[in-house]
């Protein structure tokens, strides 16, 4: 379950009513583009997609000996699987994540893991991101070397359903290769396989992931004033003047949430619109309640020039009562009083401050930290994005601003040989 809270912005419900007709308009326009080839819109369809959902299954079952599993990938091939198998590994398989070309942790890894009971999934919807190439010829080398003729079956490849040249190598190869479909773009990519073959080996409650993200579906098609990823679109709408939009999720499960988050927001708004005007505000990652310690300080006395989400659980899936202990008085406050208990006080305590301080604030507060509604959650965040795109005149499903870095890299590397 998820829920908006939005008490410290009263003049909300009537910019809501007074918007109802612009938010309508973008859902339309929105929905309309849903059939056109390169909309990029098939996030909204794989909720539904429980054939690829029991595919993963079956290979999940049929590979019972995986004990590490390392994915190679980057941006959005990796910042979805990461937040969620961080919060429901179920399995004890351990997860490596190569998104980076740092050597000295790639040699360590390589150093650690055993090549008989690791599986690597190099993960790519264009098959050719210069991060995770580097790697995976790494880790192909690797194991081959260590493996011979058996490296096949600890190599499995999740790219473009046609097209790339890790498409072309699966084929060539016949390694086992999973879709990332056509009309999903990275950032968009973590209910595909991109997330659900690594939740598979997590243990991960898919179905519930996917049920929670069905709902997120619902809500967004829901009447404008029922319907959660419109007003949160309109919050962000309304607060576009204020640079920054911090994203602070009270949860060490979901710590790398936010991460996630600020991929989705960062790289599908912060564009040129069509007249020309730069767009866009900037998504501040920030975890509770450990950047009480860091970042609340400058959220209470530094600039109003936020619009913060504060995403909160509401309640544990298991709770640990703080036990007394003599000689420690000054603790007393705490004595007999839960885990949680404290995390939720100091969410309400920092929300409610910042608030007082004049920030724009609102809460999304969810159920508990379990798939169905992180599975929600996510959808919702998409759906957000997609209407903000809409609302701010971008295309929230390209990355322009990103090639030339790439083509540079290239020509450093070919000038520097
Ligand atoms: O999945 P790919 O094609 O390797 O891309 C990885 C990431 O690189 C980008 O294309 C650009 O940063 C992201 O949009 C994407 O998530």
């Amino acid at each position: 379950m998820l829920r908006l809270d939005t008490r410290f912005l009263p003049d909300f419900p009537e910019a809501l009513k007074a918007h109802a007709p612009l938010l309508e308009e973008a859902r339309r326009s929105l929905l309309a583009k849903r059939k056109n080839p390169g909309s990029m819109l098939g996030f909204l369809d794989l909720p539904e997609d429980t054939e690829t959902l029991r595919e993963i299954r079956r290979y999940r079952e049929a590979n019972p000996w995986v004990e590490d599993f390392v994915l190679i990938g980057i941006g959005g091939s990796a910042l979805g699987p990461k937040a969620l198998e961080a919060a429901f590994n179920e399995s004890g398989v351990r997860f490596h994540y190569v998104d980076h070309v740092e050597p000295e942790p790639v040699i360590k890894l390589l150093r650690a893991l055993d090549p008989g009971k690791t599986l690597v999934n190099v993960v790519s919807k264009s098959g050719t991101t210069a991060e995770t190439l580097a790697g995976f010829l790494v880790f192909l080398d690797w194991l081959k070397g260590a493996l011979g003729e058996a490296w096949r079956r600890h190599l499995v490849v999740t790219t473009d359903p046609e097209t790339g040249p890790l498409r072309a190598l699966a084929a060539r190869e016949g390694l086992r290769a999973f879709a990332i479909p056509k009309e999903v773009g990275g950032r968009f990519s973590v209910l595909s396989p991109v997330g659900l073959l690594p939740l598979a080996f997590a243990g991960a409650d898919l179905e519930a992931l996917l049920m929670g993200a069905r709902k997120a579906n619902e809500t967004a098609l829901a009447p404008v004033e029922e319907s959660l990823p419109l007003k949160t679109a309109l919050l962000l709408h309304l607060h576009r003047h204020l640079p920054v939009h911090a994203f602070m999720v009270y949860s060490e499960r979901l710590k790398h949430l936010p991460e996630w988050f600020v991929q989705l927001h960062d790289e599908s708004l912060g564009k040129r619109d069509k007249e020309g005007n730069r767009v866009g505000t900037t998504a501040l990652p920030a975890l509770g309640p450990q950047d009480q310690h860091a970042q609340v300080q400058l959220f209470r006395e530094g600039p109003l020039d936020k619009l913060l989400a504060m995403v909160v659980p509401e309640s544990p899936l298991e709770d640990l009562r703080i036990p007394p202990a003599e000689g420690l008085e000054a603790a007393s406050y705490l004595f007999g009083k839960t885990l949680f208990g404290l995390l939720r006080a100091e969410a309400e305590a920092t929300y409610q401050a910042l608030a007082e301080a004049g920030q724009r604030v609102y809460a999304l507060y969810l159920s508990q930290v379990s798939p169905y509604a992180v599975g929600w959650l996510l959808q919702h965040l998409m759906w957000q994005t997609a209407f903000l795109g809409e609302l701010w005149g971008v295309n929230a499903f390209d990355q322009p601003g990103v090639e030339l870095g790439k083509r540079l890299t290239r020509a450093f590397l070919e000038a520097w040989k």
